[in-house]
């Protein structure tokens, strides 16, 4: 059975995080900081970089949605987001996990089998960290992808289903699965992967998304769908990585529900 995601329902959903502006406490990495911030505010949400291992438990417990990004690791803040996750956990907020380069080191694959351990609602990453969480290996060269999302479909159904979680592959057409539905979100413009980070932000949208939801499978794909317009709209002006990356920013600002009304519906398949 296929039901859809109309481009009102996403719209819908983009009000209802505006209205919502969720507190969203990042654990993300040096490169993405910043620009992952602005991206949070261009879409309607509050974020706060927090990370000392001293107050993450405390300051994810007031958060409406917690992102934690292993881009760049180091042992004091493996601790912190550990505190972050378990104390989200016990609260009943909503997380998201971005892998970061998990294929890349033992280190990286350790850090994220302990945070895995502790159920992400949501994992975003691009088809090779997706590929290498999901079969335990390596992959990827380094944050970059060495794979296709349509080469990391089964890993992600078979990661989500592991899980029980959702699963979003980012690349030209992303895929987000929950292990009993898999939607496609096409979308988005090739400078995105030429801009550092924007992945990384990415993650927080979703859980900007996901704060503001009852099904985080939909509120995945509304966060692509947005991101996937933005980014396309961005493409129309920019010159280069340089200019897409404000371009980007400010369409992201500027996307209403109108707007969104023309984008396809995006099909919700039955895998049962
Ligand atoms: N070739 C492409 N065409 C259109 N959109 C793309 C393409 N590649 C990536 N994107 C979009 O770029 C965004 C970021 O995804 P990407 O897969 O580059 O993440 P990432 O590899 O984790 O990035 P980073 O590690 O730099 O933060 C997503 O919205 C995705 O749809
Ligand atoms: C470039 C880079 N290095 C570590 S994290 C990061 C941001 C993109 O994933
Ligand atoms: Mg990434």
């Amino acid at each position: 059975m296929t039901t859809t995601l109309t481009g009102a329902d996403i719209g819908a959903r983009l009000t209802r995080l505006r209205q919502a502006a969720p507190l969203v406490h990042s654990l993300t990495n040096y490169v993405a900081m910043n620009s992952a911030a602005n991206v949070l505010l261009a879409v309607g949400a509050s974020p706060a970089m927090v990370h000392a291992r001293e107050e993450a438990a405390e300051f994810a417990a007031l958060a409406d949605a917690v992102l934690i990004n292993i881009g760049t690791l180091s042992p004091h803040w493996v601790e912190a987001m550990v505190e972050a996750a378990t104390s989200a956990g016990e609260h009943q907020t909503p997380w998201v996990l971005d892998p970061v380069a998990v294929g890349a080191t033992a280190y990286r694959r350790e850090s994220a089998a302990r945070l895995l351990d502790l159920r992400p609602s949501v994992i975003r990453g691009n088809a090779s960290e997706i590929i290498a969480l999901a079969e335990d290996g390596l992959g990827g060269r380094g944050v970059d992808s060495t794979a296709a999302s349509d080469d990391a479909v089964q890993a992600a159904v078979a990661l989500a289903r592991r899980q029980e979680a959702v699963v979003a592959v980012t690349d030209e057409v992303d895929l987000v699965t929950d292990g009993r539905r898999l939607v496609r979100v096409p979308g988005g413009h090739p400078l995105m992967p030429r801009v550092t980070a924007l992945g990384c932000a990415l993650s927080g949208v979703v859980a900007a998304f996901l704060a503001a939801d009852q099904d985080p499978l939909v509120a995945t794909c509304a966060a692509l769908a947005c991101y996937g317009e933005a980014g396309s709209r961005a493409g129309r002006t920019a010159q280069g990585p340089g200019s897409f990356a404000v371009a980007f920013v400010d369409a992201l600002h500027q996307l209403n529900p109108e707007t969104l009304l023309r984008r396809e519906p995006l099909a919700i398949e039955s895998l049962d």
